[in-house]
């Protein structure tokens, strides 16, 4: 279970569990009273973490720890994303550490050992992922080493294509040469497959689910990439941006929703309501994202 390759984790558990993706963005404003009370000034983010892979494990397939929330929290917030990263793999989940890191090639090899390589390979193992988000901008060869890792250990990973923030477009809709950036990244990602093998490639690209029309452009161009497309819920994206960045195949989409899923208003509430919000969540969310291939073949 536990070294199955990043696209056979992807095939197997959205079958079986759909294309969501529970973000974790521990944010001690966020969650309920209850959750923070646990032991000492820190410890709230373990507890915190468990509590949402107890919530979750079972009716979602994958989890993408996003490393800020940990790193802001120093040794106690990073040895709470290792644990919960190992608990996410263990439980069978595939895990996309959200780290979005890019460099230039050596500094980029030693991102790589940190977070691709199994401890026994060169890598401490304490934060070793299924699929890494990485950021394109210092060029291809700063892509080389997490490409030659990944295809080393059976890793996968998310490339900044199309961001889903406001201020994307400054630069990732603007031409360069006679294609616009965008563009030009997906053409990268693209190249990183090897053209004989016909199933869904490890290297796939972030796109917001906030940006349809550009979604809809560069999936053509990216047919057999798996699709990160965060921006539903707190962001403002919907389904119909969702469904925009499908391909023609089931499989090639991951739908992470960090807050949309886990911020409550209510900080007063029991442990035992906030967990039915956020699972009475993951069955609003996976219902709005489902797409029948049947009925458009
Ligand atoms: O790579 C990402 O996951 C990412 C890319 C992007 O374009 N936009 C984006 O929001 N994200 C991440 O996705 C999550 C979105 O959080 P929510 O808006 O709370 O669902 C955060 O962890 C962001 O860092």
């Amino acid at each position: 279970m536990e070294n199955r390759r990043w696209v056979e984790i992807v095939e197997e558990n959205i079958q079986r569990f759909g294309d969501l993706v529970v973000g974790i963005d521990p944010f001690l404003p966020d969650i309920p009273h209850v959750l923070r009370q646990a032991g000492d000034a820190e410890s709230w983010i373990s507890g915190y973490v468990d509590f949402i892979l107890d919530t979750v494990e079972g009716s979602v397939g994958f989890v993408k720890f996003q490393s800020a929330y940990f790193e802001s929290h120093g040794l106690v917030g990073l040895a709470a994303l290792s644990a919960g990263m190992k608990r996410a793999k263990a439980a069978g989940m595939g895990v996309i550490l959200d780290a979005k890191r890019g460099d230039i090639g050596a500094t980029a090899a030693a991102y790589a050992r940190a977070y691709l390589a199994p401890g026994s390979e060169g890598g401490s193992g304490d934060f070793e992922a299924d699929c890494l988000t990485i950021n394109p901008l210092m060029g291809p060869d700063s892509l080389d080493p997490f490409v030659e890792c990944a295809n080393r250990f059976g890793k996968g990973l998310f490339v900044l294509c199309r961001t889903s923030n406001p201020g994307a477009g400054w630069l990732q809709d603007k031409m360069a040469g006679n294609r616009l950036i965008s563009d030009r990244v997906a053409d990268l990602i693209g190249a990183l497959s090897s053209p004989e093998t016909g199933s869904l490639s490890p290297f796939g690209a972030v796109i917001g689910a906030t940006v349809p029309q550009e979604g809809r452009r560069l999936r053509q161009l990216l047919p057999r990439s798996i699709i990160l497309a965060p921006g539903l819920g707190a962001q403002g994206g919907d389904a119909a941006s969702i469904h925009s960045l499908r391909g023609n195949r089931s499989g090639d989409l991951l739908v992470p929703v960090s807050r949309g899923l886990t911020r409550i208003e209510d900080r007063d509430v029991s442990l035992e309501r906030y967990r039915a919000v956020i699972q009475e969540r993951v069955d609003q969310f996976k219902a709005a994202i489902v797409y029948d291939y049947h009925m458009t073949a």
